[in-house]
């Protein structure tokens, strides 16, 4: 039985990650979890897993579940983000919280030795090299929920570092795949919210459409895989059924496929190294589908994966910089204050303003995180 604390359990990979569990009795328990502010899922969740930790985001919150739930320990803010991540009885932390919040509760889980199942990719972007460092210095597995990043690690699967030649990420292109840049000035929320293969949360699917979702996955896959930004590459691919692939030396390209389903990288993540059955999951049939299509990355159509290939090859405060100007940008326009082009020129903004420091620690990390939130924050 593996033990399963679950940062952002009320979320959309937070709740798939549940959907395994319930899948799973005689596999997983789920023993702490940390919410936003969705108390009524929250209630539902602690009704039916009894976990024995609750951290809610904010303490009034907190307060109002502990009169609901007298056996049930509750925590809040910050701290109890890090008091779920380390949860003692825990085996496996699951990081599907948004944001570089994620961060601290990642370095804290790994101090006390959790294997890190990570979703929370804004972790990896903003501080991949203190992460990395903490995880090879505790012995600790950090297995990626990402769906391209889970597809690169099945394919490597018995593979041996030096034989890799290239990473190849594909990309769906998102809810503006076939617009040109003109047809992007006056798009609304609610159309770039509707990604064609995914439903997912609202952050990451803006930032699927700005194509920032796929710069942040180069950042990541080039921590996860020690691998230098040349050697990663993008492929636009809209269907959504190779989740990526790899090449080796001998130019054998090996990928990973299936229907877009979250809760397959969720659960490999959960029972690696073994596989679970999963019934619920569609079936790929390629049949059916007949083609599949691939097309090259356009970075001038798509400037927010230019600017995150830039910020990665450059490193030091710069990748902290693009993820936490993208954050405040992201809520910005799905608070209808800013127009969807605007994302890209206040990360623009942010990142030529920004004096890079080399090899920050993560004071100096949080010291750039928050000072980029204000200045963003006072240029909308
Ligand atoms: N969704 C997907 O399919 C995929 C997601 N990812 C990554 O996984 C992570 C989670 O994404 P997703 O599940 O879509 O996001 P959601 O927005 O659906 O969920 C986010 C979760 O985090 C909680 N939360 C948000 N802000 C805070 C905060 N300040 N403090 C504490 N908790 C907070 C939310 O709580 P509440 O709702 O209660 O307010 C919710 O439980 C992201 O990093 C994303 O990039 C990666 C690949 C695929
Ligand atoms: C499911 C998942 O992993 C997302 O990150 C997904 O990749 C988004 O799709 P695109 O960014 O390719 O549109
Ligand atoms: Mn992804």
């Amino acid at each position: 039985m593996k033990m399963i604390s679950i940062l952002g359990a009320t979320g959309s990979i937070g709740t798939q990650t549940l959907d395994i569990i319930r899948e799973h009795p005689s596999e997983f328990q789920l023993v702490a979890i940390s919410i936003g502010k969705n108390l009524e899922l929250a209630r539902k969740i602690i009704h039916e897993f009894r976990p024995e930790l609750v951290s809610v985001q904010d303490y009034h919150d907190s307060n109002t579940l502990k009169g609901e739930f007298p056996n049930t320990k509750f925590t809040f803010g910050e701290e109890g983000l890090i008091e779920a991540a380390v949860f003692p009885s825990a085996d496996i932390l699951v990081n599907a919280v948004i944001g570089s919040v994620g961060l601290n509760p990642t370095l804290q889980a790994i101090e006390s030795g959790k294997t890190i199942a990570i979703a929370n990719k804004e972790t990896l972007v903003t501080a991949g090299h203190l992460v990395i460092e903490a995880a090879e210095k505790n012995g600790v597995a950090l297995l990626p929920v990402d769906s391209e990043h889970s597809a690169i690690f099945q394919c490597l699967q018995g593979e041996q570092d030096k034989n890799i030649e290239r990473l190849i990420l594909t990309a769906s292109g998102g809810s503006f795949r076939d617009r040109t840049r003109k047809e992007l000035e006056g798009v609304t929320v609610r159309e770039a919210l509707n990604h064609p293969n995914w439903s997912m949360g609202a952050k990451i699917t803006i930032d699927s459409a700005t194509m920032m979702n796929k710069g942040l996955e180069v950042i990541e896959a080039h921590w996860l895989y020690n691998m230098p930004y040349e050697k990663i590459d993008v492929l636009l691919h809209k269907e959504s059924i190779i989740h990526s692939m790899v090449e080796f030396h001998d130019s054998s390209v090996i990928a990973q496929l299936g229907t877009p389903d979250m809760r397959v990288p969720i659960q490999y993540a959960l029972s690696y190294p073994d596989r679970l059955p999963l019934p619920t999951s569609q079936r790929l049939n390629l049949a059916q589908i007949g083609k599949l299509h691939f097309q090259e990355m356009d970075v001038n159509r798509f400037r927010c994966m230019q600017f995150a290939y830039e910020a990665g090859k450059k490193g030091g405060t710069l990748p902290t910089v693009l993820n936490a100007a993208n954050e405040v940008a992201v809520a910005a326009f799905l608070n209808e204050k800013i127009r969807f082009l605007q994302i890209e020129d206040l990360i623009e903004k942010a990142l030529s303003k920004h004096d890079l420091i080399k090899n920050p620690d993560l004071s100096i990390i949080q010291e750039v995180d928050k000072e980029t939130r204000q200045y963003v924050n006072s240029i909308l």
